[in-house]
């Protein structure tokens, strides 16, 4: 059915772009269920994926001898990764893990020194500056899939989570983490200030400006129980095993519900950050003005109603 639906939508517009996300969704989908412990997964060098239960997909960093540090091929394959799976329509939740000692070391530092080299090779402040919007614009770009991924995104971190790492974590929906976690917003230390997320969302995640500009002014560590304390993370795990069991739970119940309810929900909340109460009831309106015609809607108030065996909905 997948398959002729993509054939379908190939005969229409064989050129346009998300026909050839389809496309190469549809490949990945065939190596799914590899396990992500056993290494990258398809034309991916940096994640490993894995579907480890219905409509529940497991996206893992796995650059483990470098401590999941972030490299340009990294940053590519979680756009890439997420952009894929926010159309596929086997998709209803992700969680977002790492392989290795540590959650992410952030930016691959031994990229910057080529960036430098590579900056060095040219004169010209405009081209110079040329190359580092682009690159600060596809890196944002891949942080900000996450947030803009309709599916939920759960992510779990074990250990260090630096830099980089929280930039991806505040884009997540849920955050889940370790006993032994620790998140930094090391910018400073590198001497610049955060570009691709941390900023903007940390203080949101926090719920405190104050807590948020001292972490980012000073980058120090601040462990697994103050992010728990600052709502960061909302829950927190013995180990690594648990860790994942809990956050894969939490997704599959999220994959039980109705996906429309679900993905509209998630956008609605993240418009609502930005907007007042009155145009985020104003956007549900519109959006339910249409959502509840859905068989979703029909089926669940069934169900509930009936107490009957919750309700099987259909693909989006
Ligand atoms: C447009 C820009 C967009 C985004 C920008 C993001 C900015 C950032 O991400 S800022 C943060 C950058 N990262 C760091 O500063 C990480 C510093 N590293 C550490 O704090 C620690 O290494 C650790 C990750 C907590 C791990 O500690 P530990 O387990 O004790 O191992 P180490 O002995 O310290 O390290 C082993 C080995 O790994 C190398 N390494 C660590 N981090 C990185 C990294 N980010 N990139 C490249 N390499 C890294 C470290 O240098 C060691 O190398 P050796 O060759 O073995 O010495």
């Amino acid at each position: 059915m997948w398959l002729s639906r993509m054939n379908t939508l190939m005969k229409l517009a064989p050129k346009s772009t998300a026909i050839r996300t389809i496309q190469m969704q549809t490949q990945r989908n065939l190596s799914a269920h590899a396990h992500p412990e056993s290494g990258p997964t398809g034309h991916f060098k940096t994640l490993a994926i894995s579907s480890p239960k219905p409509f529940v997909f497991h996206v893992e960093l796995h650059r483990p001898s470098k401590f999941n540090a972030i490299n340009r091929q990294m940053w590519l394959e979680i756009k890439e990764c997420i952009d894929g799976l926010a159309i596929n329509p086997d998709c209803r939740a992700i969680v977002v893990s790492a392989a290795g000692k540590h959650f992410t070391a952030g930016i691959d530092l031994n990229d910057m020194m080529s960036l430098g080299q590579t900056l060095a090779e040219t004169d010209d402040y405009a081209r110079k500056g040329v190359i580092l919007e682009r690159m600060i614009k596809l890196y944002q770009d891949s942080m900000s899939s996450l947030e803009q991924c309709p599916k939920p995104v759960i992510t779990a971190v074990h250990k260090a989570c630096i830099g980089a790492g929280v930039d991806l974590i505040t884009a997540s929906d849920i955050r889940y983490c370790t006993e032994d976690a620790f998140f930094q917003v090391k910018e400073v230390d590198i001497g610049m200030a955060a570009d691709v997320g941390t900023l903007q969302r940390l203080p949101k995640a926090v719920g405190s400006q104050s807590l948020a500009r001292e972490l980012c002014f000073t980058g120090r560590k601040f462990e697994a129980a103050e992010a728990h304390s600052s709502g960061l993370v909302s829950r927190v795990f013995p180990d690594k095993e648990s860790l994942l069991s809990g956050a894969l739970a939490l997704a599959e119940v999220i994959a039980s519900k109705s996906p429309i309810a679900v993905q509209t929900t998630k956008e609605n909340l993240t418009y609502s950050l930005e907007h007042t109460n009155q145009q985020g009831l104003d956007h549900i309106r519109l959006l339910n003005k249409l959502n509840l015609q859905s068989e979703d809607f029909a089926q669940a108030v069934a169900a509930q109603l009936t107490k009957d065996e919750k309700p099987v909905f259909a693909k989006l």
